[in-house]
């Protein structure tokens, strides 16, 4: 199995409150992942784990490996270096710059020297190259939230971490932005999804895990998850998905 990444006993505190308890998850080359739960439920705090970033100052134990090697103790701005790429709730770009001057200014280079350039990103996203001198702050949210995602891949990850890139999005641009990642897929970069729209995550998914307080309770295909009772009546709204 040709593991991208493999998080083991994930576990995280905040002060004496447990946000995520002992989860293990992998990601092969080529397979996109989708984490699914409520409000609250730890999905960011773990994915932000994996990615070694964190909003506060939370106790992480577990092992994260990387392409083989143990990447626990590195550094967030390492673990980006060796391929890690997360694309907050946030979003991040800087609004006042155009679409082209914040895809030029991230440090592209990763450990291996690898890099897409910005006609690259152009190729996998032509609205953004229509809006290339355009301030980013007036985009579309489909537009930023694809924006974001090109500034990430710029540096050629092995991974792309995705924390709620529907939020604030019309269904349609759900659709098409899911389906720009889920095209990235076959190349062979791992996805891992966050992402309260269970449908459209079924829809793109390789697999699918929910989470609930901190904890996995279901997990399985994108097949088996849409007849997964749980998850039909809890995200499903009671309805198959189609
Ligand atoms: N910096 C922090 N300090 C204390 N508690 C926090 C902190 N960040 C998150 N939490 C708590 O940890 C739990 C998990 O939060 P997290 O943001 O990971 O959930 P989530 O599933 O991503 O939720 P959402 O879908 O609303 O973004 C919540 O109870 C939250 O209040």
């Amino acid at each position: 199995m040709n593991y991208v990444v493999q998080a083991e006993h994930m576990h995280v505190r905040y002060g004496h409150s447990v946000a995520v308890k002992d989860i293990s998850i992998s990601v092969k080359e080529g397979e996109l992942l989708a984490i699914a739960g409520a409000n609250g439920a730890g999905k960011s705090t773990l994915v932000n784990a994996i990615a070694g970033w964190s909003r506060a100052t939370p106790r992480v134990s577990g092992t994260v490996t990387f392409k083989g090697d143990d990447v626990s103790k590195l550094r967030a701005e390492m673990r980006a270096r060796r391929g890690i790429a997360l694309v907050p709730e946030s979003r991040g770009a800087f609004a006042e710059m155009t679409v082209h001057e914040n895809l030029s200014m991230v440090d592209a280079k990763n450990d291996e020297g690898k890099n897409f350039e910005i006609e690259d990103i152009f190729g996998l996203f032509p609205r953004l190259k229509e809006r290339r001198s355009q301030q980013a702050g007036t985009l579309s949210g489909g537009e930023r939230q694809m924006l974001a995602i090109g500034r990430a891949l710029r540096a050629a990850p092995s991974l792309l971490i995705l924390d709620e890139p529907s939020v604030g999005l019309a269904p349609r641009l759900v659709v098409e932005v899911l389906q720009h990642v889920k095209e990235l897929t076959q190349d062979g970069l791992a996805v891992l999804l966050v992402e309260q729209n269970v449908r459209a995550a079924l829809e793109v998914a390789d697999r699918l895990s929910l989470i609930e307080q901190g904890e996995i309770t279901a997990t399985g295909t994108a097949d088996e998850m849409r007849e997964d009772d749980r998850t039909i009546s809890a995200y499903l709204g009671g309805l198959r998905a189609p």
